[in-house]
């Protein structure tokens, strides 16, 4: 298994240019020179400020992009806007899209079939809610949304599939270790059986949901987690720990 360890940061809706000097400060700092797959992703208006900014090692993604080239379409950006400015990601399906703006799996998967022909790499979400979670239905959840996914992805080798429950979305919450890979583990099954065996063994799956300095090392232990989606910590000097959760 050579699974590379992969850290996003997700800045969701926080920060401006004057509070972001402080991230790239920690960041140039304390990481690792040779450090490989972090990935940060900014408000689309801020992309082209924190490409310019940011550490050379450490790429860029958008937070959301539409399933389509160009139109009129107010308010959105394409994959191509995003590559046109320098970023290589794109972070599709996250919670927040599919519960608060109503994404469904279908638009979700659609935007990533779109993202990956146009050359992104794709952080692409996947989560159930806590009252899914409390009726069982944690695997009917997130089979129902990768099922969706698989019809749209050929080259699964620019995805990294981000395992978040909602229930652990900055709340404080995270799932135990066990939790985290009793699902990963169990996603990498129906990908081997749905997809390929290839790209269950290949494929990264990465947590997130409340990861902090303090509880990455006991999730980066499971044979399953390939690595963490950050949320609030991303914003902290925690998050260089947290890249290294595995070093
Ligand atoms: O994209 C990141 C996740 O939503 C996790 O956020 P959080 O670390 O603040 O819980």
């Amino acid at each position: 298994m050579t699974r590379k360890f992969f850290v996003g940061g997700n800045w969701k809706m926080n920060g401006n240019k004057e509070s972001y000097k402080e991230i790239f400060a920690f960041l140039n700092e304390n990481l690792s020179s040779d450090v490989e797959d972090v990935v940060v992703g900014v408000p689309s208006i801020y992309l082209d400020y924190v490409k310019n900014n940011l550490p050379k090692n450490i790429a860029l993604a958008a937070q959301n992009c539409y399933k389509v080239e160009k139109g009129a379409f107010t308010g959105e950006i394409s994959p191509d806007m995003i590559k046109d400015i320098g970023a290589t990601w794109v972070i599709l399906g996250h919670s927040e899209r599919r519960n608060v703006f109503g994404e469904s799996d279908e638009l979700v998967a659609e935007k990533i079939g779109h993202s990956l022909e146009k050359g992104l790499h794709v952080i692409a979400c996947i989560g159930e809610l806590l009252s899914e979670r409390e009726s069982g239905k944690t695997n009917e959840v997130v089979f129902r949304q990768m099922n969706a996914m698989k019809n749209h992805i050929k080259d699964w080798s620019k995805v990294v599939i981000a395992y978040e429950p909602v229930w652990a979305i900055g709340t404080g919450k995270t799932a135990t270790p066990a939790q985290a890979q009793e699902v990963h583990q169990d996603l990498r099954k129906w990908i081997s059986e749905n997809i390929s065996k290839d790209v269950a063994e290949n494929v990264r799956i990465i947590y997130g949901g409340s990861v902090t300095g303090s509880n990455c090392r006991e999730l980066a232990k499971e044979k399953d987690i390939d690595g963490f989606l950050v949320g609030g910590a991303s914003l902290k000097k925690e998050f260089v720990q947290i890249v290294n959760a595995r070093v």
